[in-house]
């Protein structure tokens, strides 16, 4: 660790409100490989935390244990303050968690708008037979559905898109349509994994509007290679090398830290 800033969950927390979420000393393993050595972060509420490290520095990992798609080996996840019993993906969302993937990740046979639908799915109220039978307050929910998923894909500009396949949409669209599936969940937590990845100038500038936006309702995780983009709109960045924490703080003093420089320098020596 390099900076003043700690790197505890429960420390962060010591002065008030405790994070909205953190991973405190988790470890990963895959067989003799270390993804993740005794990794502690937190995501605090309107906050955008960047997560940068050069490639196969335990990003996608950390992202992977937040959501449940990971078991740690040793450490734990905490909501608000409590710990979090292993559970399934599924019951994460649940939580007020959404994330998206690299890539895009789209069901390929949905339209757009049906995608997002699958997003909002937390939001369901009917239950399985309700809607296999198609009552009326099964029609009513969908609707309800469809209102929603309208809504994320109108704030992510991809409203115009709604009744397309995936595959007939440029790929620039495609990125927001999966943002949007994440939005519509309403998370207070949203892990991001690469949104701007293949994206041109312009779809990265608003991007980078979007994101502060959301950064008004929900913690925002960005892990992230186009580093202007890290750089103009996150509150606070975290840097992983090799599966550890190397170093934690705000855009500039982590951008004037040696040990960063001599990781990603390390990286471009070893290619
Ligand atoms: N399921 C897995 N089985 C074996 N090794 C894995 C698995 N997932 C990740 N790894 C390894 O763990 C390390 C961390 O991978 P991870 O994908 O988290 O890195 P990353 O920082 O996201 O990389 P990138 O920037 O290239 O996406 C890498 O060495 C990777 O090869």
């Amino acid at each position: 660790m390099t900076t003043a800033e700690t790197r505890s969950g429960s420390a962060a927390a010591a002065g008030g409100e405790p994070p909205a979420f953190a991973v405190d000393g988790v470890t990963v393993r895959f067989g003799g490989l270390t993804a993740m050595d005794d990794v502690s972060v937190d995501f605090r509420a309107g906050e955008i935390h960047g997560v940068i490290g050069p490639n196969g520095a335990g990003k996608t990992t950390l992202l992977n244990v937040c959501c449940g798609f990971q078991r740690p080996d040793a450490g734990v996840v905490r909501r608000a303050g409590r710990t979090l019993p292993a559970l399934a993906p599924h019951q994460l969302v649940g939580l007020g968690m959404a994330r998206t993937l690299q890539g895009v990740g789209l069901f390929r046979g949905l339209s757009a708008l049906e995608n997002v639908m699958v997003g909002a799915d937390r939001h369901r109220r009917t239950g399985f037979t309700a809607a296999l039978l198609a009552l009326p307050r099964a029609a009513r929910d969908r609707a309800a559905l469809a209102e929603r998923a309208h809504a994320a894909l109108e704030e992510v500009g991809a409203a115009p898109y709604a009744d397309r396949l995936p595959g007939s949409l440029p790929y620039p669209v495609q990125k927001r349509v999966a943002l949007a599936r994440a939005l519509a969940a309403d998370p207070e937590l949203i892990l991001l994994d690469e949104p701007a990845g293949g994206l041109g100038a312009d779809d990265i500038a608003a991007l980078e509007s979007l994101l502060r936006d959301l950064s008004s309702r929900m913690a925002v995780v960005l892990v992230e290679h186009h580093m202007d983009l890290v750089m103009a709109v996150c509150d606070r960045i975290t840097v992983l090398d090799f599966g550890r924490v190397i170093a934690v703080g705000d855009p500039a003093s982590v951008q004037a830290d040696p040990a960063v420089a001599a990781a990603y320098l390390g990286e471009e020596t070893s290619r």
